[in-house]
């Protein structure tokens, strides 16, 4: 199933691919064969990200805020001009700040909405008129998070998932007719670079909580999004899957008070 050749002359671009979730997805993707763009905000960590990954196969990167519409246009005329079509698109990319509901701010709900709805709006959009209409082919991967019994302790990020899991559904229908299947992966507590700007008050004890008794790992999270990607998944299509350990069925993503 994750073979080294089974992606090869795949092209893909997974967004926050510089760490955490992203860069093990990127790691996974060249690990079965894909050439691998990865992008974020930030050169550096970009940049280094990349050279780390180079022993694992061709990996590139391009400076990219999802949340500016020509910036995306812009790494979609990188993609043409270097690789000439698409395959893959993974929205990683994405973040949010730990606040009661009461607390948010109009302009920080809207800030938290613009990074990981509207973001993963003008990636989709793009790529799927630039790359996956005209090729009549492209498979997209949604990382949003356990929405499952809403998002208490970051409402805010709850919402913009809940549009990202929705608009994965109508996508999966609305695009099947050009042969683009559309995903979701809801990770619970992944123990990664994301995770360090938390607060140890909010994760003490945590893993009590979860079914499974630990965090995931950013590994795990990888190998079930490269799974969706591939021709084994190809009946599977609007499905949102979560990875937390049985999380959402039982346990508190906060400690409220
Ligand atoms: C048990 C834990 C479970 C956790 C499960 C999930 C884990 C993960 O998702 S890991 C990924 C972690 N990474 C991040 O979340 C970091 C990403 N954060 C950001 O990129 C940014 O903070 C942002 C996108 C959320 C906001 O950035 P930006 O659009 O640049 O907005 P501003 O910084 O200008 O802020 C606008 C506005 O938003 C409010 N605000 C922002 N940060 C905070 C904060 N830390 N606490 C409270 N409020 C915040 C605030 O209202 C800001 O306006 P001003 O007050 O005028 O600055
Ligand atoms: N870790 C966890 O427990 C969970 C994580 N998630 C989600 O999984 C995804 C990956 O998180 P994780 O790896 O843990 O955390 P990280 O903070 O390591 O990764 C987030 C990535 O997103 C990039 N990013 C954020 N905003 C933008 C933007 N506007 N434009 C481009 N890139 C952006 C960052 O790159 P740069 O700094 O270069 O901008 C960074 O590489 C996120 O969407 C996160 O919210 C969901 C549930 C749980």
């Amino acid at each position: 199933m994750f073979s080294s050749d089974l992606l090869k002359e795949r092209i893909a671009v997974v967004t926050g691919g510089g760490s955490g979730i992203g860069y093990a997805i990127a790691k996974q993707l060249l690990n079965m064969g894909a050439t691998v763009c990865i992008s974020g905000r930030k050169e550096e960590k970009l940049r280094a990200a990349a050279e780390s990954l180079a022993p694992f196969g061709e990996v590139c990167y391009c400076v990219c805020d999802i949340r500016e519409p020509e910036q995306v246009e812009a790494l979609a005329d990188f993609i043409a001009q270097r690789y000439k079509r698409l395959d893959f698109l993974v929205n990683n990319a994405g973040g949010q700040f730990p606040a009661p509901a009461e607390q948010i701010t109009p302009k920080g709900f809207h800030a938290v909405v613009n990074n990981n709805l509207n973001g993963t709006w003008n990636m989709t959009y793009t790529m799927a008129n630039r790359f996956f209409i005209p090729q009549k082919s492209g498979s997209i991967v949604n990382i949003i998070a356990n929405i499952y019994r809403g998002f208490p302790g970051m409402m805010h990020t709850g919402a913009a998932r809940a549009g990202v899991d929705n608009m994965t559904k109508t996508l999966a229908v609305e695009w099947s007719r050009y042969g683009i299947r559309v995903n979701a992966v809801a990770p619970g507590i992944i123990q990664s670079t994301g995770l360090e700007q938390y607060p140890e008050s909010i994760k003490q004890g945590i893993a009590e909580t979860i079914p499974l008794k630990r965090l995931g790992t950013t590994e795990e999270v990888a190998y079930l999004t490269a799974f969706l990607l591939t021709p084994m998944a190809a009946y599977i299509t609007g499905e949102t899957i979560y990875i937390d350990g049985g999380q959402r069925l039982r346990g508190d993503m906060f400690k409220l008070n």
